[in-house]
């Protein structure tokens, strides 16, 4: 279980509350209005934003004082962070070697095996940009595969694309985050999104994040500000 308890974060003169926990191996959107604290509660999981107050663990292991490359986590941000001028076979390798070193057989058919998950089998010699935009969250998403980590935060991956793609991505994220046994957490502003892919919904808005909800109730019936936000969408 992912515990966040008593958490407190600041931003300037923004704040946002969480006390809730998630199962392991979930699947759970989160949404709510822009700029209600999304990236922020992300952010602050992954151990990239300072916490005013409170702790975050999994299974009941305070994590809050590791780095974020110690996190029991792996993130996806918007924009895919592959980097431009390595090919996606090294893009792949420095999740299993974050120092750059060089990987050895096993390593290599990790990747393999990570880039035949995603469908991109024979791809890994290419550069990023010799992709097109489906291919390139497809390695992106290999990239987190690889780290085998058992929570996994996305936030808003997929927005760049089109809706069939971006719905093939998603049942793409469901069948490895499956495999791996790992627990999803994604940021969408699509409430399709939320339906397709999270049974419940952390429902983020006016300073609080909420104790996840089932997420078909919480969408056929949303409380005020979430539907002037879903209505303006
Ligand atoms: N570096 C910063 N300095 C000051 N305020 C910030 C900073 N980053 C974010 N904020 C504020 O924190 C609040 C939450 O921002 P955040 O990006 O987490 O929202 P969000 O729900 O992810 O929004 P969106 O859906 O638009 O991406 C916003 O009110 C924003 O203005």
């Amino acid at each position: 279980m992912l515990e966040l308890k008593g958490l407190h974060l600041k931003e300037g003169d923004f704040d946002l509350r969480a006390d809730l926990g998630l199962r392991a191996a979930g699947r759970y959107a989160v949404i709510g209005p822009s700029g209600a604290g999304k990236s922020t509660l992300l952010d602050a999981i992954a151990g990239f934003r300072p916490l005013v107050s409170g702790a975050v663990s999994w299974n009941g292991q305070p994590f809050t004082d590791l780095s974020p490359a110690e996190r029991p986590l792996a993130m996806l941000f918007q924009d895919n962070n592959l980097f431009p001028h390595l090919t996606v076979d090294r893009n792949l390798a420095l999740a299993l070697r974050p120092d750059g070193g060089r990987i050895g057989a096993e390593g290599r058919e990790k990747i393999a095996q990570a880039l035949a998950d995603v469908g991109l089998a024979g791809m890994g010699g290419r550069k990023p940009a010799q992709l097109s935009g489906g291919q390139q969250s497809r390695a992106a998403l290999a990239r987190v595969v690889l780290q085998e980590r058992p929570i996994m935060l996305l936030d808003e991956p997929f927005s760049a694309l089109g809706p069939a793609l971006k719905a093939e991505m998603l049942d793409l994220l469901a069948k490895v985050a499956d495999r791996l046994q790992a627990l999803v957490l994604i940021v969408t502003h699509d409430p399709n999104d939320a339906r397709r892919f999270a049974p419940e919904t952390v429902l983020v808005s006016e300073g609080i994040a909420h104790a996840p909800q089932p997420t078909g109730p919480l969408l056929d019936n949303p409380p005020p500000a979430l539907a002037q936000y879903l209505g303006g969408a």
